[in-house]
């Protein structure tokens, strides 16, 4: 039987961008449906030691929201801003996807909210799930959510709850509560809860959330309908913390991620190539000169291009491949 053995090989477009783009900590990256990329940043805004009390409570409302546009669509080959919008209404950033009406779905961790708003230019709010600035754990408030997910499909909504819950939650596509998942499933593999559900992706084809367990180190899959747990990637090259997984649209099966910085754990910060279906690291990536600081998000587009924000270097870095395909009989 022939089988093709496709190598990866990621290597960091350094000439892009070609002009500064002006970032804050970027949290959130995220493909439109012309396939530009989106960045979610902080502009002027910080997460930081002193950002929140110990009841989650965000201490810095004084500041008012980000004033700079927190939402920059970019030419995905050259770099250059296309689109730019977000404008005082963001005050910490965290994740963004689109959805079929090129909507976008951000999360904001000061805000403890999720909210759907058109990307016209006017930035109005179709929607908004959890109370502004009030962190709870019941059917209508967050714990600074991490990420959300749409399924095109079926409308659904998830979410990531995120640094001070331990959760995915289901909605429907008019924000009806329907069900959550997290800590105490039955299965003997999920005995070990969440620690920061820090990112989630839907698998289209496969009706399957992956969601990136930052500080144990693991991505999870379950089925989408049910939160049933389906498979557990974890390997020593990620070290003690993933901090991002995405899905190709290539429909390659590929899941991308990156980990992070462990001090119980010291490994390289990379970015990586794992096929879904046996778990194998297919390649791993990080910039030419300068190194990962705190990668926070990937994203690949449907031309194979990858890119990753970086949170503390204030960048966003793209890599692509000339895939060596070859097919051995
Ligand atoms: O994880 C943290 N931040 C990043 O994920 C982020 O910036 O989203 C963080 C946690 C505690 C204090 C300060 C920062």
């Amino acid at each position: 039987p022939e089988t093709v053995d496709q190598d990866y090989h990621f290597e960091q477009v350094s000439a892009w961008p070609q002009s500064s783009l002006q970032l804050g900590q970027v949290s959130g990256l995220a493909l439109d449906s012309d396939s530009n990329l989106v960045i979610f940043h902080r502009g002027d805004h910080h997460w930081g030691a002193d950002s929140f009390n110990n009841q989650a409570r965000y201490q810095q409302r004084s500041l008012g929201p980000i004033q700079q546009s927190a939402i920059l669509v970019v030419d995905p080959s050259k770099g250059s801003i296309l689109k730019a919008s977000g404008r005082n209404m963001f005050f910490l950033p965290h994740g963004i996807t689109t959805d079929k009406e090129n909507n976008y779905w951000v999360t904001d961790v000061a805000l403890h909210q999720v909210l759907k708003v058109s990307s016209d230019g006017k930035d109005r709010t179709l929607m908004a799930l959890g109370e502004a600035f009030i962190p709870g754990s019941d059917n209508n408030h967050f714990c600074q959510p991490t990420d959300v997910a749409v399924d095109t499909e079926s409308g659904n909504i998830f979410v990531s709850d995120g640094y001070c819950n331990a959760r995915i939650i289901k909605f429907s596509a008019d924000g009806k509560y329907l069900s959550e998942w997290g800590a105490g499933s039955s299965d003997r593999r999920r005995r070990i809860p969440f620690q920061i559900p820090h990112s989630l992706v839907l698998l289209p084809d496969k009706k399957e959330i992956c969601v990136a367990d930052r500080e144990n180190g693991r991505i999870q899959c379950f089925i989408a309908e049910t939160g049933e747990f389906v498979k557990e990637i974890k390997k020593d090259e990620f070290g003690g913390e993933v901090f991002a997984v995405s899905y190709s649209p290539t429909g390659d099966g590929l899941i991308f991620a990156v980990n992070g910085e462990s001090l119980s754990r010291p490994v390289p910060i990379r970015g990586f190539v794992i096929d879904y279906s046996t778990k194998d690291i297919l390649d791993t990536f990080s910039p030419n000169k300068k190194e990962f600081k705190m990668p926070h998000d990937i994203a690949e587009t449907r031309d194979g291009s990858v890119f990753v924000g970086d949170a503390s270097s204030k960048s966003v870095y793209k890599f692509t491949t000339e895939k060596l395909h070859h097919s051995v009989k």
